[in-house]
Parts: C-alpha cells; sequence; structure tokens
C-alpha cells in the first residue's frame, strides 16, 4: 500500500471521528463522563454479565461520578444514563418533571408481551393512572392484612417443609430454593386464587413454564438490544409463547371462575377484588390488557420477595447478636406462640431495621424499572464539594435508576456501607443518609413499588415465624458450596443459594 493511501485512509477516519465526536459525542454537552459501550466486550464484559449491577458500583466509586452515561457506538443518537445520585434520583421519583422520564419504547416489544401492558411498565398516562388506581385499592395497608389468612397457610407449609429438608440435611441445606417456590404459590394464590401447590411439587407445568418465560424472554431481549428484533430465531418465540399460554390459561381459568361468581376457600384474592370494583375501559373492551395486569404482579412479586427472604436469612444466620434482638422483640409482643399479626409486626424495631438494611445492600431490583426520556431535560446536582454539575436528558436517551449505587456509595452515608448494620435505622428514619432519597429499595413517587406493603409484610412474618421456632445458623459448608455471591438478572438473587441449618430452640 503506498503511503498516499494510508494518510489518505488516516485522514479519513480522522475527519469521520471528529465528526461523530461533534454530531453525538458532543451533544450532551454536561458533566456526566460518556463511554462506548460495545455489548460483551466492554459493557458488560461477558464474563461480568452476571453481577453487572457491582461492575457499575465499581466504577462508579473509582471515578466518584454517581451518574454515567453509556452509548453503542452504532446508536449514538440515544443514551443510557445511568443515576445513583440521591439528587437526581428525586427528580425522577418526585421532581416537577418525572412524567418526562416514561417507561421505555422497547417495553412495548413483543419480547415484553408477557408484562407489557402490566402497570409496571405502562407508559405514563390515563391507562397507567386507572390500572394504579384500582390495583391501588388491593394492596393498601387494610387490605394487605386481610391476606392474612393466606400468609399464614403458606407460611406453616413453608416452615414444615423446611424442617422436614433440615432434618434429611443436618449439615445444612439452600433455603433460598424453598423460599423461591413459598413465593410462587403466596404470590399466585394471592393473585388469582388458585392454589397451585408448587411448595410440595417443584415439577409442576406452572413453576418450570413461569421459570422458561423469564429466561426465554431474557435471551429474547438480549438479542433485540444488540441487533433487533430480526434476529430472533422462530424457536425462541415458539418456547416463549408455549409458556406464555399456560400462564395465560391459568388467569383466564381463574377470569372465568370470578365472572361465573365462584370464590375460592371463601378467601380473598387480587383478581376477585379488582373484578368487584369498576375496570377501566381499556381493561374492559380487551381482555389481553387485564391478564397482563395480573401477569405484571406476578412478574413483580415473586423472585423480589424471595430475594429479600434469602439474604435476610443470610444475614440474620450470620449475625446471631441482631437474630437474637429480634427474637426477643418477637416473643415478647407475641407471648406463648401467640398467632402473628402484621399490625403489630409493623411496631418492631429490630425487624424492621433487619428488613430495611437488607434492603439497602441488597435492593432486590437494583435498576428499578427502566424509564426513557419523553422530551429533553437538564438538571443540576452539587458534587461532593459542592460544586454545581449538569445533566442533560435527551429525548430518546433509556435511563437507569441506580439505587443500587445510590445505597452503596459512601459519600451519601455516615457509616460504613459495606457493613450490614440494621442499628443505622434505629433511631433515624433515613439511616443516617445524607439524603431521603439515597434509599429507594421501592422506588418512590407515583410510580413507587405498589407492593411494598405487601413484601415486607411477607418479610416480616417469614422472619418473626422463623427465629421464635428456630436459631437460624450457617450450614457447615467445609467445599465452600453456599459461599455466599450474588448475581443479577434484572433482579439479584444468591448464587449459591443460602445454605442454613434450623436449631429447634428447644434444643438449640
Ligand atoms: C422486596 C420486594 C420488592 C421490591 C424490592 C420491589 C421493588 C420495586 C421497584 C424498584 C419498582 C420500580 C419503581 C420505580 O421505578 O420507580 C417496583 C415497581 C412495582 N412493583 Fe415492586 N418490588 C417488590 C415487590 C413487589 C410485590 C410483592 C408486588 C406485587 C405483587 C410489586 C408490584 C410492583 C408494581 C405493580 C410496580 C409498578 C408500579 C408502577 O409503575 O406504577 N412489587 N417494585
Amino acid at each position: 500500500m503506498s503511503l498516499g493511501l494510508v494518510v489518505a485512509a488516516a485522514a479519513f477516519l480522522y475527519l469521520f471521528y471528529e465528526l461523530y465526536r461533534r454530531t453525538f459525542l458532543d451533544r450532551w454537552d454536561d458533566d456526566v463522563p460518556i463511554s462506548l459501550n460495545i455489548p460483551f466486550i466492554n459493557s458488560p464484559r461477558i464474563d461480568k454479565i452476571r453481577v453487572q449491577h457491582q461492575v457499575v458500583l465499581e466504577k462508579s466509586r473509582e471515578v466518584g461520578a454517581h451518574i454515567s452515561r453509556g452509548i453503542l457506538p452504532w446508536k449514538p443518537w440515544r443514551s443510557t444514563v445511568v443515576v445513583g445520585h440521591p439528587t437526581i434520583l428525586r427528580e425522577i421519583f418526585v421532581g416537577k418533571d418525572w412524567e418526562a422520564f416514561d417507561r421505555p419504547i422497547w417495553s412495548q416489544e413483543p419480547s415484553q408481551t408477557y408484562h407489557a401492558g402490566g402497570l409496571i411498565l405502562i407508559p405514563n398516562g390515563k391507562e397507567w393512572r386507572e390500572a394504579r388506581e384500582l390495583l391501588g385499592k388491593t394492596f393498601t395497608t387494610t387490605t394487605v392484612r386481610s391476606y392474612m389468612p393466606i400468609l399464614t397457610e403458606e407460611l406453616k407449609t413453608f416452615v414444615d417443609l423446611a424442617e422436614k429438608e433440615n432434618a434429611l440435611h443436618p449439615d445444612g441445606f439452600d433455603i433460598q430454593e424453598f423460599y423461591n417456590r413459598y413465593t410462587f404459590d403466596t404470590i399466585t394464590r394471592l393473585t388469582f386464587g388458585s392454589d397451585l401447590g408448587v411448595q410440595h411439587d417443584k415439577e409442576t407445568q406452572y413453576l418450570k413454564a413461569w421459570d422458561s418465560l423469564l429466561a426465554v424472554s431474557s435471551l429474547w431481549n438480549l438479542i433485540v438490544s444488540v441487533s433487533g428484533e430480526w434476529a430472533v430465531p422462530k424457536s425462541i418465540t415458539n418456547e416463549f409463547f408455549k409458556n406464555y399460554n399456560v400462564i395465560k390459561d391459568l388467569i383466564t381459568s381463574n377470569l372465568e371462575r370470578v365472572r361465573s361468581g365462584k370464590t375460592v376457600d371463601a378467601k380473598v384474592s387480587i383478581l376477585d377484588d379488582m373484578m368487584r370494583g369498576q375496570l377501566p375501559e381499556f381493561m374492559q373492551t380487551n381482555e389481553e390488557a387485564l391478564v397482563k395486569q395480573l401477569m405484571t404482579l406476578l412478574f413483580a412479586g415473586h423472585d423480589t420477595t424471595s430475594a429479600l427472604l434469602s439474604f435476610l436469612t443470610h444475614h440474620i444466620s450470620n449475625n446471631l447478636e441482631w437474630q437474637n434482638l429480634v427474637r426477643q422483640e418477637v416473643t415478647k409482643a407475641f407471648p406463648g406462640n401467640e398467632p402473628l399479626a402484621l399490625e403489630k409486626l409493623e411496631s418492631l424495631p429490630h425487624l424492621t431495621a433487619v428488613v430495611k438494611e437488607t434492603l439497602r445492600m441488597y435492593p432486590s431490583a437494583p435498576f428499578g424499572a427502566g424509564r426513557q426520556m419523553n422530551r429533553d431535560l437538564r438538571l443540576s446536582y452539587a458534587d461532593k464539594d459542592g460544586k454545581q454539575k449538569f445533566v442533560q436528558f435527551r429525548k430518546g436517551d433509556v435511563v437507569m435508576s441506580a439505587m443500587f449505587v445510590s445505597q452503596m456509595t459512601p459519600e451519601f452515608w455516615n457509616k460504613p456501607v459495606d457493613d450490614w448494620d440494621p442499628s443505622r435505622w434505629l433511631d433515624d428514619p433515613n439511616g443516617g443518609a445524607s439524603s431521603p432519597y439515597a434509599y429507594a429499595p421501592f422506588g418512590n413517587g407515583a410510580r413507587r413499588c405498589l407492593g411494598e406493603r405487601l413484601a415486607l409484610g411477607e418479610a416480616r412474618i417469614t422472619l418473626a415465624e422463623l427465629v421464635r421456632r428456630f436459631e437460624v445458623v450457617p450450614a457447615k459448608d467445609p467445599e465452600g458450596k453456599f459461599k455466599f455471591a450474588h448475581y443479577f438478572t434484572g433482579t439479584i438473587k444468591a448464587a449459591n443459594g443460602v445454605g442454613v441449618r434450623l436449631l429447634p430452640l428447644s434444643k438449640a
């Protein structure tokens, strides 16, 4: 190749890059560090894909910037802004422009069929408000308390089965696996009124179909985000709809049951409650829209609660001091094995502190629900030296609310953030954070998690029952098969399960 050609190629590349930079990279004109993301190579690296929440946190600590922007080189007009700074989180959740942070367009794509249109992914606007109002009625403090008979029954099954497993494996067993089935039975029963019995039989078609549905749709999403809908093989869509239809049939059969006036075991269900109210028009005229609202509850309320219980049990089993504090509090409030009641459990400070602290270190959905800008917006925040900084959002930008970052950044907390230390919550509702928006495991504002009271109720009642019956200690694990780690698949889970032994208290 002649020297002239090399010079011409270099000049062309330089001009191309300059044009690219000026047109795309400089257009944001703010203080947010920018990186060109190449999926699987630097963002997230393929070997780190399961711990991307930790990678984001580490990067944020390393550069001291708690907001960052990534762009795909071939889609430079749209950036993804990861926000872990409480000032901007506040704007996203409750600021005067909160509606500019809408749900993402991709949430309307076919790969999201099972819950697109459900409350989590429905765009801001009339249909979302109507759905939120309807479902909101089934998640008030009073309604959640009325779910106690179902919660108590499922809890009893869980404890019986865990006790049997414990007897079979004196060195310890994985309690996360049991939580997974317990929370699935609880949420399906509360939502549709169906007692699926997966606690007794993990091979039931429903749990299998649900797990496959989530796995296949993650794969589908991944292909779409890197290449586009055209690249999704037919085998994936077929597998998706096969599983989708199992869950859909379960819901529609319950819809028919409610419409024909039958209730299950004379117990309540969210579906029964919903159908007693006035359905918004868009759900009356389109049954699929109604089905999706219910599927969303299953999606939102299963993994998240199971993760909270798993991480809670991990820490309680490794911290007998706090376990004893919670036990003393529970046995004092419910002497002589009195039945547990949510009203009283909600007022126990140590129980509340351990749950809050667990959600600080392991917010089940570490990036919340994705958002996408429906218009341009420029916001300011102060860095740690009090200097004013700007972040420019452009229409179409994807925005991730990274509460995992704000909850784990030393700058925003007055005690070490890497320690599980529930005491930070005893005297301060903000846990010693410099802003009430540094802590947001359930989000905040108009789109705050609807199931928060239910999730907290399940966590409180389960932990209270466990610690008043057993001393919960770590599994004997010389080979490290339960080595503690967490991984990310939209929600976080304990990567190797949570190994425990349950020592009945009379013999402990
Ligand atoms: C520990 C358990 C849970 C955690 C940590 C959690 C967390 C979250 C988060 C972070 C959001 C997004 C908030 C935002 O982007 O502003 C959310 C939304 C939502 N969650 Fe939960 N969640 C949990 C359990 C549940 C349960 C049990 C249900 C119901 C069965 C539920 C139903 C919902 C719904 C319907 C939304 C969407 C609300 C809307 O967009 O209007 N969640 N949740």
